[in-house]
């Protein structure tokens, strides 16, 4: 998506983000599973964008269950599968992943059959100040006659679950991670809420157009995907012809996966890999940055294959984090401090959810009434 038509589409995170702030509001003082709310909140921020929908109130039963369908499905991908190994017995599905998978990719088609024939019925959609929506440049694209430009609806229904999925799980664990990794250190915490209350003050909500000047949460956002990359081993890449890299044949076809969780922790880049230290962020701003032009930090991969998605993550993560961050204080059931214990499925995920107790920082978080 251009910058236009992300900026076409702020008002769609806007209203999910007031969303979540309205309904942690009525917890105050009890017990939330955050990592389920966070989810909840970039799943609908991905589908507003692409599409205008959202799942909240009734609704959100399908998408707790899209969550453990999603779930199940990134299990599945991660499973040690011996037809890998030995290619000859994939007809077989010894293990049944094949066929558990193609199970649940059905029901998420069926979910997305359904939203296109509501687009179908209702007409062109939501616009987007002067933009369509995503859904309705695929659905456009469809009715190319051109064979060379057309694109067809198993195509649409891909695209729609790798940007949904895509998008969801990687901004959801940044920001699960982030809110950890600032609860274990209230020092860095606190750093952050006074940068907030310098910016936006509390007489107003954080807006995309405040991100710029939140330095500090910046070097929070980038040292947590240093110390837990979403994708440690970035996605596989193939080289195309026999290369020689530093005195290595790299065989024509092989499967290369670049340990980017191992680089990112590796003491002879980093002083005291394992310390969440955002200021190291501070003092080299210019040259770690997203664009994988250092071999120290890229959690986005890097040339050709690099994300496509890094200027809307940015915003995803920082706008929800900045505004969980303005609105509450958060406290720990008896004190405790949170784990750090990690699931590799398809993102590298807390293994436990982030049980919390919000605490009302009174008059910013009536602004988003
Ligand atoms: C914090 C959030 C995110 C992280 C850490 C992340 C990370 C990555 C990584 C590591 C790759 C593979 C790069 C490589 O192997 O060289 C990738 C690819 C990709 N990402 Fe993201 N991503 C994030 C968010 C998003 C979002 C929001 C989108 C939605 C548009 C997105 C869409 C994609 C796509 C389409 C690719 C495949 C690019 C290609 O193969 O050419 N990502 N991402």
């Amino acid at each position: 998506m251009s910058n236009k038509g992300l900026n076409a589409c702020y008002e769609f995170r806007r209203r999910e983000i007031r969303h979540v702030v309205k309904n942690i509001h009525g917890k105050i003082g009890s017990l939330i599973n955050l990592s389920e709310q966070i989810f909840l909140t970039t799943f609908n921020i991905t589908v507003n964008m692409l599409w205008g929908g959202s799942l909240n109130g009734e609704e959100s039963n399908l998408l707790l269950e899209f969550k453990d369908r999603f779930e199940e499905f990134s299990r599945l991908m991660a499973e040690l599968n011996v037809s890998d190994m030995f290619p000859v017995l994939r007809p077989f599905d010894l293990q049944g992943i094949e066929s558990k998978a193609k199970k649940n990719i059905s029901w998420f088609y069926e979910f997305f059959e359904s939203v296109i024939e509501q687009r179908r019925k209702l007409g062109e959609g939501p616009k987007m100040a002067d933009s369509k929506d995503f859904l309705q440049q695929l659905l456009e694209l469809n009715q190319i006659g051109d064979v060379k430009t057309s694109i067809s609806m198993k195509e649409i229904k891909a695209i729609l679950l790798s940007i949904v999925t895509g998008t969801t799980d990687t901004t959801f664990t940044t920001i699960e991670w982030a809110m950890t990794e600032l609860l274990r250190h209230p020092d860095k915490l606190r750093r952050v809420v006074e940068e907030l209350d310098a910016i936006i003050g509390d007489q107003n909500i954080v807006e995309e157009f405040h991100l710029p000047r939140l330095l500090y949460l910046e070097a929070v956002v980038k040292e947590t995907l240093r110390i837990h990359p979403p994708a440690p081993l970035l996605m596989p890449h193939m080289p195309s012809e026999t290369i020689v890299v530093a005195g290595y044949t790299i065989p024509k076809n092989s499967n290369i996966f670049f340990n980017v969780w191992a680089i990112q922790r590796d003491t002879q880049f980093w002083e005291d890999p394992l310390q969440f230290e955002p200021e190291r962020f501070l003092n080299v701003i210019e040259k770690r940055n997203y664009k994988g032009n250092s071999f120290d930090f890229f959690p986005f991969g890097s040339e050709r294959r690099i994300c496509v998605g890094i200027s809307i993550a940015e915003k995803i993560v920082m706008l929800v984090l900045a505004t969980l961050l303005h609105c509450f204080e958060w406290e720990l059931p008896n004190g405790q401090k949170p784990d750090v214990k990690e699931k590799l499925l398809l993102v590298l995920s807390k293994a436990e959810p982030l049980i919390v107790v919000p605490v009302a920082r009174s008059s910013n978080s009536m602004q988003y009434q």
